[in-house]
């Protein structure tokens, strides 16, 4: 179907225009990276085990291998970390650490704290209720066996799955390359730096965007303050190569305009034009003719959370292979009224275990995100006290 044929979602429904931003996206290449260098980064493929876990029999304990019943003569001591040689004759015991691997013919593990050595002999000592046994060896492939899938395709790889990752035998691992996403902030009267002056508008939204980008799994690449400047929105979204451009401002009706022209000189189809939502109801998403996106948000700081939250993020998921779990629910403090044009977007606390909206919900505030556990995705219909409802991943808060 050529580009033409296209038609776009109009004042598409939450989870329709998620839907089509996943659907939009290109998986990125992948690329090998080292352990040391690849927390936060989504595993590309599935990652067995190149051992077995344990790799051979070991002990659990420090001790003595014994062979048959006791007293037992004690031999050479196995060394941690080397073969332990031939196999134990009945009568014999050698020394053991923990993590070494038990000789053939050990017939049970005698901990430290249960023997007593004499005169080169080692005799069983134990409390009443200890009889001698091999629970204290650990048998090969307890844990892992080798050609175990230990972590799948889509992991967004943490300190444990690293852990986990060098434990069976790996130096680095095949992760989803970052995808760059570039943001052209838009606003005569946006100032990058200081105190605002009167009439003018401090940016908030490069911090916040660049924030959500990294939480995302993503990089951020330029940040450009623009201004309302046609030949210049032009000349930046044809320069860049990152796989999303995010704009910000602009979007509400009649100036709009302004950014479509834009997106038609480009050469850009668009896909999402507005979303049944509010906050975040002006967002426009957009192929590029080379398939790279562009997202276009609007300026109010919450309704740019949203739009980023709407269509950037799904996008970007889907770009990494990240694997998406069911989302995550609330139970409602409160009734929610009906409200018939849109989904709502709303900032919560949790008061004695339940859902409440913090209010400061305007799109223009950032004060009830801020203070909030969350955002709360709110039905048109309205929802009843005790209702659960969807929250969407915090992108906007650090980790832990
Ligand atoms: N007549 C109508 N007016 C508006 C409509 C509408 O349907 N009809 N929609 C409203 C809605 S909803 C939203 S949301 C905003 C969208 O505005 P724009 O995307 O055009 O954004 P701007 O006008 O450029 O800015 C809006 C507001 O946000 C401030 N802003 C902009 N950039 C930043 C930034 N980087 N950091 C902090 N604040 C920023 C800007 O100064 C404005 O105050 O339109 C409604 N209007
Ligand atoms: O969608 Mo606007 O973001 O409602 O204020």
């Amino acid at each position: 179907m050529g580009r033409g044929a296209v038609t776009p979602l109009v004042r598409g429904h939450w989870h329709e225009v998620r839907a089509v931003a996943r659907g939009l996206a290109k998986p990125v290449a992948s690329e090998l990276v080292d352990l040391t260098h690849a927390a936060g980064r989504v595993l590309a493929d599935d990652l067995r085990s190149l051992v077995d876990l344990p790799s051979a029999d070991v002990t659990a304990m420090d001790g003595w291998a014994v062979a048959g019943p006791g007293p037992w003569t004690l031999r050479e001591r196995i060394v941690n970390g080397r073969p332990p040689g031939g196999p134990l004759l009945p009568g014999d015991a050698r020394g053991i650490g923990t993590g070494a691997v038990v000789p053939e013919g050990m017939t049970a593990l005698v901990r430290r704290e249960h023997g007593t050595v004499r005169e080169g002999v080692l005799h069983w000592t134990p409390p009443d209720d200890v009889r001698l046994s091999r629970r204290d060896v650990r048998p090969r492939g307890e844990e892992l066996r080798a050609g175990d899938v230990v972590l799948s395709a889509g992991t967004r790889l943490d300190p444990v799955s690293l852990a986990v990752s060098a434990s069976c035998g790996h130096d680095a691992v095949e992760v989803a390359r970052v995808p760059v996403v570039d943001l052209l902030v838009t606003g005569d009267e946006v100032v990058p730096r200081g105190v605002p002056a009167p009439g003018t508008i401090r940016d908030s939204i490069s911090p916040l965007l660049t924030g959500m980008t990294r939480a995302a799994g993503a990089a951020p690449g330029e940040v450009t303050l623009v201004g309302d400047d046609l030949p210049e929105l032009v000349r930046l979204l044809r320069s860049s190569t990152a796989a999303v451009v995010v704009t910000t401002g602009g979007t509400a009706v009649g100036e709009a305009d302004h950014l479509r022209e834009a997106l038609g000189i480009v050469g850009a189809t668009v896909a999402v034009d507005t979303i049944a939502v509010r906050p975040g109801g002006p967002t426009v998403l957009a192929v590029l003719p080379d398939g790279r996106l562009v997202a276009c948000l609007p300026g109010n700081p919450l309704a740019a959370v949203v739009g980023f939250l709407a269509v950037v993020h799904p996008a970007l998921a889907e770009m990494t292979g990240r694997r998406v779990g069911a989302p995550p629910s609330e139970v409602l403090g409160v009734a929610l009224e009906p409200f018939a044009r849109a989904t709502r977007i709303l900032p919560f606390t949790r008061v004695a275990g339940a859902a409440v909206p913090t209010g400061w919900d305007a799109s223009s505030m950032l004060r009830g995100l801020s203070a909030s556990d969350g955002l709360l995705v709110a039905p048109r219909e309205g929802s009843r006290e005790g209702e659960a409802l969807e929250v969407l991943e915090p992108l906007w808060r650090m980790p832990g």
